[in-house]
């Protein structure tokens, strides 16, 4: 199949699901194009792909399903029967229903899903689990996604009868709420507005960026990996009780699943 561009469409508040993305990327041939999600738009970009594009969505995994914001920007997405692959960060807990929602949404939009794969990676709210993923093995297994996509891409005539089949529950698993909104140290805070420009939600206020809308605010961390005067924080109390719970239940020695 001749293709033309490939396009990377994300949500990465802190880094990680873009640079495994990038990494795959890296080993397709083709031109790409970014589509970086995580930065607040008033304005959605239009995604519109052709048929020979090829498509990598990215994401972390939210309570293990799809971040809402991110699909928010599904209402300007439109495939032309376009090959599409996914990507699922997780903080070494469990991806639960988050890859299924997101083949079943670009499906859904035009989209052929012909690989996917969850990685577990270091967790963005407690950085003692999984710390440093990916690492070098990691990687090594993430340039082989890419590797082996690349080879897809080359291989096909069409992808007619690419059935890929994922892991996870519909109905999904309810959207639960974590209390875990970040604080300004007024202390610190130099009101340089990185961290309200950065904000995925639109939840910290330009006009006073020590302010946040508790009900925008969806704890991604960007703000507090974001902020150059490490004025964004979240209590150590709440911190300390997330990071009692999450141990129990992840592990960090989690290895990568992949679909094709
Ligand atoms: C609000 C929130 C919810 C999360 N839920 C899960 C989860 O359900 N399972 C899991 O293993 N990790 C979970 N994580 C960890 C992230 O999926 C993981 O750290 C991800 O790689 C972060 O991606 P990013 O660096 O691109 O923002 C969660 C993190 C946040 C901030």
């Amino acid at each position: 199949m001749k293709m033309n561009e490939l396009g990377l469409v994300y949500f990465s508040p802190t880094g990680t699901t873009r640079k495994v993305i990038m990494e795959t990327a890296r080993n397709i041939d083709l031109k790409s194009v970014s589509y970086d999600l995580s930065i607040h738009k008033e304005k959605k970009p239009n995604l519109h792909f052709k048929c020979n594009d090829f498509v990598l969505f990215g994401i972390p995994v939210y309570g293990g399903r799809v971040p809402a914001t991110f699909l928010e920007y599904f209402e300007t997405l439109k495939g032309d029967n376009t090959p599409a692959a996914l990507i699922a960060t997780y903080g070494c807990r469990e991806y639960e229903d988050a890859l299924l929602e997101l083949k079943n949404e670009v499906e859904s939009r035009g989209f052929k899903v012909i690989g996917a794969g969850a990685f577990p990676v270091q967790h963005s709210i407690v950085r003692q689990i999984g710390m440093s993923r990916p690492n070098k093995a990691d990687l090594k297994v993430i340039a082989d996604f890419g590797i082996q996509l690349n080879r897809k891409l080359r291989n096909a005539v069409d992808f007619n009868n690419v059935d890929i089949q994922v892991p996870g529950n519909n109905p999904y698993k309810k959207y639960g709420t974590i209390p875990l909104v970040p604080k300004t140290d007024v202390n610190l805070c130099i009101e340089c507005k990185a961290c309200a420009k950065s904000c995925p939600s639109g939840a910290i206020s330009m006009e006073n960026p020590k302010k946040t809308d508790k009900k925008k605010c969806i704890s991604c961390m960007k703000c507090v990996y974001s902020c150059r005067k490490k004025a964004r924080y979240v209590s150590n109390m709440k911190l300390n009780i997330a990071q009692k719970k999450l141990t129990k239940v992840c592990k960090s020695d989690k290895t990568a699943e992949i679909f094709m």
